[in-house]
């Protein structure tokens, strides 16, 4: 330490990206190097410079078939009723496919049109036509012709014709190097410990391998400490070593985020913050003449951050146009807000159910890497909109290739676990079918279906009346439309306390006698459902329920909050209680069940489905699980 004091810089500008990225891409003045490489090691490097062929290909007049070459005057008199006679050594000779044509012959007939009548002479009923099956010098590739333009991304098929036409060695762009600097006193390696407050790094290894598909070659470094010296130390290397250094972390406002006052002090700063939601506290500067990008800590911001300032970056030194993704019009199933002056960016799933793309919201929290893996494709709010209502239409950027989208079953309502392994089971059997699913509780799954917005949803309402699970519900809100409600899981419900059962829960009477601290499931939930029948049936009132109105919106969220508090109680299934290791009093088996449209339930994806829900290994890795059984021997209610 230098002895000097950083004081925290709490202010960050909201700079529109788009000026911020036109200021580095205009501060980034390294000029693009070229290198030959062997074409076989090719693959993927951009052409520094027109390449041309040294050969032709093919570079001698060749036999496209197998058979005989011969003069084709030699064969004009050949007729069905005169069959010409031809001798071996004089008229013709033997040839195969790719073989030299000698040069006093100009034709090749093919060996099934031949008669042998001796190991000396042939017999054909038709004339040969000049030049017929003869691939002429030059037929593919000339000598002297352009293969390639400058600024070509080479394809597999490129080296083959670079081979064909003797290129051995190719002119390509270098690969800008990216040094990677991954920054914090929290982060361990990947097989290090896990005590509290370790994170294992991997962003670094996320923004190599984009670096490496965006044709960069990365230079990760080890984890370096927030520590001012150490990371000037890393950033002064990386500039010696590297066209563009980018350093991960402490680039916001914490007591530790000393990366802004380290490149001040080596060098400018030209932007700390944009105005975009994730990805706000974005450094940029120069050191020593090269750009330092200053990428956020977490997760998804910190990917966004890298396209948005890295990848032009390469894009530029490798001198090509930065790919655009494709778009696709999609129709919004849910509403979205977005905050005045920032660009928002919204990860979304996108499902295709009656012809239709409907997408919806994945979570926006910039610390969740599986909603960049789950993510079909991209929202961008401009910084002057304000959101969009539920039903319009809007434009996203797609993820994953619209045939996965296609492919896939949309499925609604009521999350289980039950569902992730009925995906991977039915992966398994049809390889291009998987299913996306949004986890909004049973009644919003019921309205998805109503809607068109979903393929399946699974639902378990209890009618308060007849004590029947779904039937009724889905009379009374899909009158007049065409689905079918399978049968699916009966499955556990239980009240999930901390290990020991500490307040002897056993019914909803105890959890007011013992004023627990009850972790409740948002309206709609058929777990919320079934909760306030209980309460009805002791006559009990809301009121009389401490945390009532506190909703958490899966099993597993109501489970943590029992889990950090010996004082809380839920209702919720048996797994959700193993998963956080908490007790599990059981209160009543329900009815899992899959509606879904008819036009589904009939589709091969839907026979598909019902067929791995059928199957023996399928009802033998739910019956692992505990708490759960299939449902055998379903059949399905047509409504
Ligand atoms: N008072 C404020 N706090 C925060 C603000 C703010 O404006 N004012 N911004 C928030 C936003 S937005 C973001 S994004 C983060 C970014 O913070 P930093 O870039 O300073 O990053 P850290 O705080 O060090 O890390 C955040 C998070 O990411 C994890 N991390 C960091 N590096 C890696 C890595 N290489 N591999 C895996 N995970 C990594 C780190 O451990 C933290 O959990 O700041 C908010 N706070
Ligand atoms: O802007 Mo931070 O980058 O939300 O996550």
């Amino acid at each position: 330490m230098d002895g000097k004091r950083y004081n925290r810089k709490i202010y960050l500008e909201d700079k529109p990206r788009q000026e911020a990225q036109a200021e580095i891409l205009s501060a980034f003045t390294i000029s693009p190097e070229r290198e030959m490489v062997p074409t076989g090691g090719a693959l993927g490097r951009i052409t520094a410079q027109p390449v041309f062929a040294n050969v032709s290909m093919p570079h001698y007049h060749a036999s496209a078939m197998d058979g005989i070459a011969v003069n084709a005057e030699d064969t004009y008199e050949a007729h069905e009723q005169r069959p010409l006679h031809l001798k071996q050594g004089q008229q013709f000779v033997y040839v195969d496919t790719g073989n030299s044509i000698p040069p006093e012959f100009n034709a090749v007939i093919m060996i099934e049109h031949i008669h042998e009548v001796d190991n000396e002479t042939i017999e054909i009923i038709e004339p040969a036509t000049p030049w017929q099956h003869i691939r002429p010098i030059g037929e593919d590739i000339v000598q002297e012709e352009m293969l390639f333009p400058q600024g070509h991304a080479l394809r597999p098929a490129d080296l083959g014709a670079l081979l064909a036409a003797g290129v051995t060695e190719v002119p390509v762009a270098k690969k800008p190097v990216i040094s990677i600097i991954p920054t914090g006193n929290e982060l361990v390696v990947s097989d290090a410990g896990r005590a509290p407050g370790r994170i294992i790094e991997f962003n670094g290894t996320v923004f190599a391998n984009y670096v490496r598909e965006w044709g960069g070659e990365p230079a990760l470094s080890q984890i370096v400490k927030d520590d001012p010296d150490k990371i000037k130390q890393a950033l002064l290397d990386a500039t010696e070593t590297s066209d563009i250094v980018v350093i991960n972390a402490g680039s916001s406002a914490g007591s530790k985020d000393y990366t802004v006052h380290m490149i001040e002090e080596l060098g400018t700063v030209f932007t700390h913050g944009v105005a975009t939601r994730p990805g706000k506290p974005v450094i940029l500067g120069q050191i020593n003449g090269k750009i330092v990008v200053g990428v956020p800590g977490y997760p998804v911001s910190a990917y966004l951050a890298l396209e948005w300032f890295v990848r032009p970056l390469i894009c530029k030194y490798l001198q090509i146009p930065e790919p655009r993704r494709q778009k696709i019009e999609v129709k919004l199933g849910r509403r979205i807000v977005s905050g005045m002056g920032a660009e928002d960016f919204i990860r979304m799933n996108i499902g295709y159910v009656n012809g239709q793309f409907i997408a919806n919201p994945l979570t926006r929290a910039a610390g969740v890497t599986m909603s960049l893996v789950r993510a079909d494709g991209l929202l961008v709010i401009p910084a002057s909109q304000l959101g969009y209502e539920q039903g319009e239409t809007v434009e996203v950027e797609l993820l994953k290739p619209l045939e996965e989208i296609k492919n896939s079953i949309v499925f609604s309502g009521s999350h289980d676990l039950t569902i992730d392994l009925l995906s991977s089971h039915l992966k398994s059997r049809e390889t291009e079918t998987k299913i996306v699913s949004s986890h909004v509780g049973s009644m919003a799954g019921l309205l998805a279906i109503r809607k068109g917005e979903a393929h399946v949803a699974g639902i378990h309402l209890l009618d308060p009346q007849t004590k029947e699970y779904n039937v009724s519900y889905v009379k009374k809100m899909l009158a007049g439309q065409k689905v079918v409600l399978y049968p699916f899981l009966k499955r556990k419900q239980g009240w999930i306390v901390a290990k020991g059962n500490p307040l002897g829960i056993h019914n909803a009477g105890d959890l007011a006698r013992q004023h627990a601290e009850y972790a409740n499931r948002q309206k709609g939930a058929g777990t919320r459902i079934l909760f306030d029948l209980l309460l009805d049936e002791t006559g009990l009132d809301p009121e009389q329920i401490n945390g009532y109105d506190r909703e958490m919106f899966s099993h597993l969220s109501v489970a943590a909050e029992v889990k950090g508090n010996e004082k809380a109680a839920g209702l919720g299934i048996f797994p959700a209680a193993k998963a956080m290791n908490l007790d599990f009093i059981p209160v009543a088996d329900e009815s899992y069940d899959l509606l879904m449209t008819a036009s589904f339930f009939e589709s091969r994806q839907g026979n598909a489905l019902i067929s791995v829900i059928a199957s023996e290994t399928f009802q033998a890795d739910v019956g692992r699980i505990g708490g759960y059984s299939v449902v055998r021997g379903a059949v399905p209610l047509y409504f």
